[in-house]
């Protein structure tokens, strides 16, 4: 509920006195404003007679009231407000004996003199009899705060219960609002239930001996009433709650002027002390730039935290006593009323909604939700769309549709319902999912490949620009089949198995010199490439395998499927006849199937669940096919580029650039495509000079001599 600003309502009002300081203080016909005349107080011991004067401007001024109009100018708005659900506070604050118990509480034994208390009370009673579309239920409490001592005064009476039981604490509440655990609520019915309580309390309350007055109180009172109200007619509306604080603070009397002593004089000090921790959370409230208020350095300001800074109509009563005498304690409460005047408060109604009621609520709009969507689609032509969580059997139906998607068995999915898009996403995310994991079994299973390629690394090779997943010929095999040794030798059988079409494909027969490229290529195959053809062979096979794993697999899982087919239409057939026949029923009268399709209902799931098992492993047979599929792939492009460049290297390069890329030569032969290693070539006999030439040709004829006599 949102909130309006509003300011702390301050009145005053002077307990009726024969000795009334006219001079002194005077109040204006506007009825709001008070000026005091005051001599200056003397500095240092010299008597100053100069006088001064102060102006206070407050809400109301209330000389000479009786009691049921400071109650109507004070309290009647607050507690009104107070039973649509908003909190109140009002507090009485002055020096002892200036009339605040007279103000809150009134003469317990004159019903006309009868304070703001039992009036609210009347009040609030009057109000709930009145307001018959609402129940209310009103509770009370009564705290005493005693020497920095929270108090129950309504403990003696067993009917309440505690907001949380143990010692009385005070707690916040998430909400920003303040309770105190622990502390007893009773529940009234009506005034005199409500009157007995504050009777009782009253009775409680710690009295004091003081020197100014034998009955004043010497602690702080917050007597509450709690009212919660709930709607008689609008069952789904939210239900109100609210809290009246009416306090009675201790007398703000300056110590030295009590002249008590002991117990009295240390109650003094607390009480002075919590009022003065009051006035400090009321200048740091009223200052905009102070973040902190410092409301838990006593348990009053604690207490009150809610009442001063919180969703509360607040109002105070400045109590003074228009004596002379007490002229100075007169102008330190109208100064402290003045300062509470500018703190702003956030009144805002404290609605809750019942979490059944909530549930209900909600429960009626998805109803109407629902309703509503039917309505579209019959107004759009559509086939209604179910609304409702999706079955197993649903889950299941969405699950084989999209694996016959991905099978490339369905065309397309039609859509229904969100549901059904939501569930269908999840089942093509599980079978990406399965195929990751797949992948992930496969590059395990073929680590050993998958090393062979570091070895391709680690030869240093870079400029190849192959990151294969391949083996890669071993420094032995390379040196075994260096260009020359294999040129000009007879072409010999392929033992190692089938090409591939495309491997042959790739070369263009020609026969003049230089050699060949098909034979060259089988000469290649044997010698320096032999390696990894040998992968590409051992690829091969595993792959043939997996093929052939994945025919029988499909083989069996259409028997599979045809045995469903006939497995369901033969047990449509039992149904029918059953339906035609009559339901056998047991005993106790429960159906009874027939054996016959008990025995196929039966062997159906078992079927199903075969079919079930034997498609996720065909899904993962189809991964590790396509696998092997791109290994073969990766082994072929690698095998032909390598012999590209062997066969560039042997036959197409010029003596002298052979001799660069022989062994020991400043480039390394092998897979450098021929137009880049004609260019390096050039570039590093050019920078060696002409002379290098001659120096590498001479150099391979003699390593090629020893070659030869070996
Ligand atoms: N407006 C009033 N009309 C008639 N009598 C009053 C009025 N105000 C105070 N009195 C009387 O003055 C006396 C002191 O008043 P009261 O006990 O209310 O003072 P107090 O401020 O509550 O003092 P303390 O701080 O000790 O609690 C009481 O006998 C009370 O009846």
């Amino acid at each position: 509920m949102s909130a309006h600003s509003s300011e702390v309502k301050v009145f005053v009002r002077t307990r009726p006195t024969a000795c009334f300081a006219q001079d002194l203080i005077e109040y204006l016909p506007d009825k709001q404003t008070v000026n005091v005349r005051h001599r200056r107080e003397s500095r240092k011991g010299v008597v100053n007679n100069q006088m001064s004067s102060w102006s206070f401007k407050l809400d109301g001024v209330m000389h000479n009231m009786s009691q049921e109009e400071v109650y109507q100018s004070v309290a009647h708005s607050v507690v009104l407000r107070a039973l649509e659900g908003y909190n109140g506070t009002i507090m009485c604050f002055g020096q002892t004996g200036a009339g605040k118990t007279y103000t809150m509480t009134g003469a317990t034994e004159s019903y006309q003199q009868r304070g703001i208390i039992p009036r609210a009370l009347q009040e609030v009673f009057y109000e709930v009899e009145q307001r018959v579309d609402h129940t209310f239920s009103v509770f009370l409490s009564f705290l005493e705060i005693y020497n920095e001592t929270l108090v129950d005064l309504l403990a003696s009476i067993k009917r309440g219960r505690a907001v949380q039981g143990g010692a009385l604490t005070i707690v916040e509440d998430p909400g920003g609002g303040v309770s105190v655990k622990g502390l007893t609520l009773h529940p009234v019915h009506n005034e005199e239930e409500a009157f007995n309580l504050l009777f009782e309390g009253e009775m409680n309350r710690i009295i004091g001996e003081h020197a100014l007055n034998k009955n004043s109180s010497r602690s702080h009172c917050i007597f509450t009433i709690h009212i919660e109200s709930r709607s008689r007619t609008l069952s789904d509306a939210p239900y109100v709650t609210s809290k009246l604080n009416l306090v009675d603070l201790a007398g703000s009397e300056r110590l030295s002027k009590t002249g008590s002593e002991g117990q009295v004089q240390r109650e003094a000090l607390y009480i002075n002390r919590s009022l003065s921790f009051l006035e400090q959370a009321i200048i740091a409230l009223t200052d905009r730039r102070r973040e902190h208020v410092p409301f838990r350095q006593s348990k009053l300001t604690h207490s009150l935290k809610d009442s001063l800074g919180g969703n509360c109509n607040t109002v105070l009563v400045a109590n003074i006593y228009g004596e002379a005498a007490q002229i100075e304690e007169t102008l330190s409460t109208l100064r402290f009323a003045t300062r509470m005047k500018c703190v702003r408060t956030q009144p805002s109604i404290n609605e809750h909604i019942d979490p059944a009621l909530q549930v209900r609520r909600l429960q009626k709009e998805i109803q109407l939700l629902k309703q509503e969507l039917s309505l579209h689609d019959t107004l759009a032509n559509r086939a209604v769309v179910p609304n409702e969580s999706l079955s197993d059997r649903q889950v299941d139906e969405i699950k084989s549709q999209v694996q016959r998607y991905l099978a490339g068995t369905l065309d397309e999915i039609t859509i229904v319902s969100i549901r059904q898009i939501q569930e269908m996403f999840t089942q093509f995310k599980k079978a990406v999912e399965q195929e990751q994991k797949v992948k992930e079994q496969l590059s395990q299973k073929y680590s050993l490949v998958e090393k062979s390629e570091n070895t391709v690394g680690s030869v240093g090779e870079v400029e190849s620009g192959f990151g294969l997943g391949l083996a890669a010929p071993s420094q032995k095999h390379t040196q075994a089949s260096s260009p020359n040794k294999s040129k000009g030798k007879k072409i010999k059988e392929n033992k190692g198995g089938t090409v591939n079409q495309s491997e042959t494909d790739a070369l263009t027969p020609n026969c003049d010199s230089p050699p060949c490229k098909f034979e060259a290529f089988e000469d290649f195959k044997l010698g320096r490439g032999s390696e990894i053809n040998r992968i590409l062979k051992e690829n091969k096979g595993v792959l043939l395998e997996r093929m052939d794993q994945l025919h029988k697999l499909t083989q069996a899982i259409n028997s599979c499927k045809r045995d469903i087919d006939h497995m369901s239409s033969e047990l449509q057939l039992c149904r029918e006849q059953r339906q035609s026949q009559g339901q056998f029923v047991g005993e106790k009268g429960e159906p009874v199937l027939e054996e016959a399709e008990l025995i196929l209902l039966v062997g159906l799931r078992e079927k199903k669940d075969q079919y079930r098992q034997s498609y996720e492993e065909l899904l993962s047979t189809k991964a590790e096919v396509r696998y092997c599929q791109h290994l073969v792939d990766q082994c072929r492009i690698r095998l032909l580029t390598e012999f590209e460049s062997w066969y560039n290297e042997s036959f197409l390069l010029p003596e002298e650039v052979q001799t660069i890329f022989s062994e020991g030569g400043p480039i390394r032969p092998g897979l450098i495509p021929v137009d880049k290693a004609l260019n390096l070539v050039s570039q590093t006999l050019l920078a060696e000079g002409p002379s290098a030439v001659s120096f590498y040709n001479a150099h391979n004829r003699t390593v090629q001599r020893v070659r030869n006599t070996q």
